[in-house]
């Protein structure tokens, strides 16, 4: 079958293995590279420095020996390449004009495609290399001569296969204050590899962790790391077998190595040199993720005039040019079905305190630039972006020293408003000790309706009509009835009485915003608002974390029923039992669903094709059929496009994360825009 599922959506199987070496042996060296290279069903494969000889050979570098085993090595690595489609990279020392080089060789289909030297030589304290190479430089030739083939050799070399543009450096390289691998990224490189031979010490492993991963953030690229294992030599030194995986300043996965507490298992195999003592870690890394993110950050190339350039050698593509290859079977990546909501209890906290305290820190910036006797207003419903919301202001009135009494809460009830959540919000507000209100907005509903000659629901309404008879008749109505007048006027007199005092506070969250799941000029509408960056599945820990934090005693408790509450904007009345008949969820599709589309549509540009191919991945918290899936994504492309011109207008509120909608910065987009193509 010559179609490749993951390459249809820009997935690239990258592996970094470190088989079993003998030292100065590269007979048995290439039969366990091989060995590895059959082990491992991925695009590239790397392999550490020097892996064909072994890093650790010293002196016997310089045999004639060693150099005409390691080219029979290479000459069989570079045969069996013919059996399948994985581009290897190899490392092995040659010699070129004369000098001996360490080198890694690129060999994809029966040729060796590219050579490239190392430009870092470490000559300093455990190292010798400078006694034994040379280091790359501009007088090298650009071609050698190689197995009978004439083959593009340097440090300015980029092997394209499909979207991957892979550039090599070898250990040392990367350790240094400008590696070579950020010059191939300015050029367009977005796979870099390192073949690495690094013996462990105490805390080495972290350092080089951190190395890996920000050169994948810096670059903005996928950065595949593999260091030969405790099978070299250890006359001296212990190497690690480290293999890394990170894509744009994230690791997404490691292999054991010497040191991680682990280790028995890779000693054991040492002892007969079987491929026990292997490391190794495979990964899909999402060229598109990082295409779009080159795109989107314009600086990203901005210094590359100051780049040398950089010559291409094009392996061709997948799929139905003759390169394509089976399946890759089962996704080696991790799709987050919550990307807003970190799994790790640790991180999540971590996660809610920062933005708990950036949201806090946005309110008492804006609430220095008014007088010190301004009142805060705030709309309490007894949901969850309200108390947010509140909980806020209390921690920046608390942290500026302004009075709390200055925090005006209003609880409205009006026709779709439940006991619980009444009561819930008549308890925060109490418990809190700020200033508490309460409005029925009952009545004004009703004199709305009568000036706007409106049924309400289908309800005739007169001069006559009572508030209590109009809720009664409501609450008699089936489950699926609806007016949208009936709930914008509810919306829109909260936000009259509210704006009437002054400074609002708005509450309404991102996830809304992106849905348009707000009244215009309603609770649309304020003067600052603390959650506008703040996804709906995140709303409910952010409370929490706040109760946990903050707050004690019976605050405590009903923050905790505030969070576990369903989700609706009780607009429609409940049903004659009090119980809530307007879940947004039921209208408009689960909220996880539209904060996992909201994350791969607006923070990394995918297609629906995309975002229904990794949500098939993902394990959401309920069970949803394919179809149901690609409905609610419909729903959430059509309301997003549709609802553009409700954020080109949102009051000023604090960014929180790399998602976010402001149409003042992160998304630009026009009101008319049509959504048809991204369906
Ligand atoms: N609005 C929001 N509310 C709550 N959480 C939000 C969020 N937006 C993203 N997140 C979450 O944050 C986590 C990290 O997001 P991800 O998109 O992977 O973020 P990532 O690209 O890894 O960047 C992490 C942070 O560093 C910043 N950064 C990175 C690189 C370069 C620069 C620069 O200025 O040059 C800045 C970036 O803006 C972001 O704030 C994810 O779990 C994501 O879901
Ligand atoms: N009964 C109410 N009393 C006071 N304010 C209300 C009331 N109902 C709604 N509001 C205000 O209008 C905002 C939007 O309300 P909506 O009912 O759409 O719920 P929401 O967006 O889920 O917010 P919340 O989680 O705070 O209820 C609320 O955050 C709140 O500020
Ligand atoms: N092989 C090398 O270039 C080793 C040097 C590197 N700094 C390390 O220890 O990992």
């Amino acid at each position: 079958m010559k179609n490749t599922i993951l390459n249809d959506h820009n997935l690239f199987r990258v592996a970094a293995v470190s088989p079993t070496i003998s030292v100065a042996n590269p007979s048995a060296n290439a039969k366990s590279s091989i060995r590895a290279i059959d082990s491992v069903d991925a695009d590239l494969i790397v392999l550490p420095e020097l892996g064909l000889t072994g890093y650790t050979c010293g002196d016997l570098f310089a045999t004639d020996a060693l150099m005409t085993s390691t080219l029979l090595a290479l000459g069989e690595l570079v045969s069996h390449s013919e059996s399948h489609d994985k581009t290897i990279v190899a490392g092995l020392p040659l010699r070129v004009c004369g000098s001996l080089m360490n080198t890694a060789a690129v060999i994809f289909n029966g040729k060796v495609r590219a050579v490239v030297p190392k430009t870092f030589l470490p000559t300093y304290r455990e190292f010798y290399e400078g006694r034994h190479f040379a280091a790359a430089s501009n007088a090298d030739p650009s071609e050698i001569k190689l197995l009978n083939e004439i083959v593009p050799f340097g440090t300015d070399l980029i092997v394209q296969r499909g979207d991957a543009k892979i550039a090599v450096e070898i250990c040392e390289d990367f350790w240094t204050p400008i590696p070579p691998s950020s010059h191939a990224a300015l050029a367009g490189a977005n796979v870099l590899v390192n073949l690495s031979s690094s013996n462990e010490t105490i805390g080495k492993a972290g350092w080089r962790r951190d190395l890996v991963r920000s050169q994948s953030g810096r670059c903005i690229a996928a950065y595949v790391y593999c260091s030969s294992g405790p099978s070299e030599s250890t006359s001296d030194l212990v190497f690690g077998g480290h293999c890394l995986i990170a894509e744009n300043g994230a690791v997404l996965g490691e292999s054991r190595r010497v040191g991680d507490g682990e280790t028995p298992s890779i000693a054991a195999g040492m002892t007969n040199e079987s491929t026990s003592a292997e490391t190794s870690v495979a990964r899909d890394i999402d060229l598109g993720r990082l295409i779009h993110d080159r795109q989107v950050v314009g600086s990203f190339d901005d210094g590359r005039h100051a780049s040398p350039s950089f010559r291409t050698i094009d392996l061709g593509g997948f799929g139905n040019d003759g390169q394509g290859r089976e399946p890759r079977g089962d996704l080696l990546r991790r799709i987050d079905a919550h990307p807003f909501v970190p799994d790790e209890s640790t991180e999540l906290e971590l996660r809610c305190a920062e933005i708990f305290d950036i949201q806090t820190a946005g309110l008492c910036k804006r609430l220095s630039r008014l007088g010190p006797t301004t009142k805060l207003s705030i709309g309490v419903s007894g949901g969850l972006d309200s108390t947010l919301a509140l909980l806020v202001a209390i921690r920046a009135c608390d942290s500026i020293g302004k009075d709390r009494k200055d925090i005006v809460g209003i609880t409205m009830p009006g026709f779709g408003t439940t006991s619980m959540t009444k009561s819930s919000a008549e308890t925060l507000i109490e418990t809190t000790g700020i200033t508490r209100e309460l409005i029925d907005i009952r009545q004004l509903c009703l004199d709305t309706f009568l000036s706007l000659n409106h049924s309400p629901l289908g309800i005739p309404v007169s001069d006559s009509t009572d508030v209590e008879s109009l809720q009664a008749q409501l609450q008699k109505l089936p489950d699926d009835a609806k007016d949208l007048t009936f709930e914008n006027v509810q919306a829109r007199v909260r936000t009259m009485l509210l704006m009437n005092r002054g400074f609002v506070l708005g509450t309404g969250d991102m996830s809304e915003q992106a849905l348009g799941w707000s009244t215009y000029n309603a609770d649309h509408m304020s003067m600052y608002n603390v959650n506008t960056s703040i996804p709906k599945t995140l709303v409910r820990f952010l409370v929490r974390y706040a109760a946990d934090h903050y707050f004690d005693g019976e605050l405590r408790s009903v923050l905790h029923d505030i969070a576990n509450t369903t989700i609706s904007p009780e607009l429609l009345p409940p049903r004659e039992d009090g119980t809530i008949r307007q879940s947004t969820e039921e209208s408009i599709g689960a909220y996880e669903l539209h904060d996992f589309f909201l994350f791969h549509f607006v923070r990394n540009g995918f297609s629906r094709n995309k975002i229904l191919y990794l949500a098939s991945h993902a394990k959401f918290d309920q069970d949803y059929s394919p179809k149901h899936i690609a409905e609610t994504l419909d729903i959430f492309v059509k309301r997003f496009f549709f609802s553009q011109y409700k954020r080109n207008c949102v009051p000023d509120g604090p960014k929180v994360g790399s998602v976010s909608l402001s149409p003042r910065g992160d998304w630009r987009m026009p009101s008319d825009a049509n959504a048809g193509d991204f369906l």
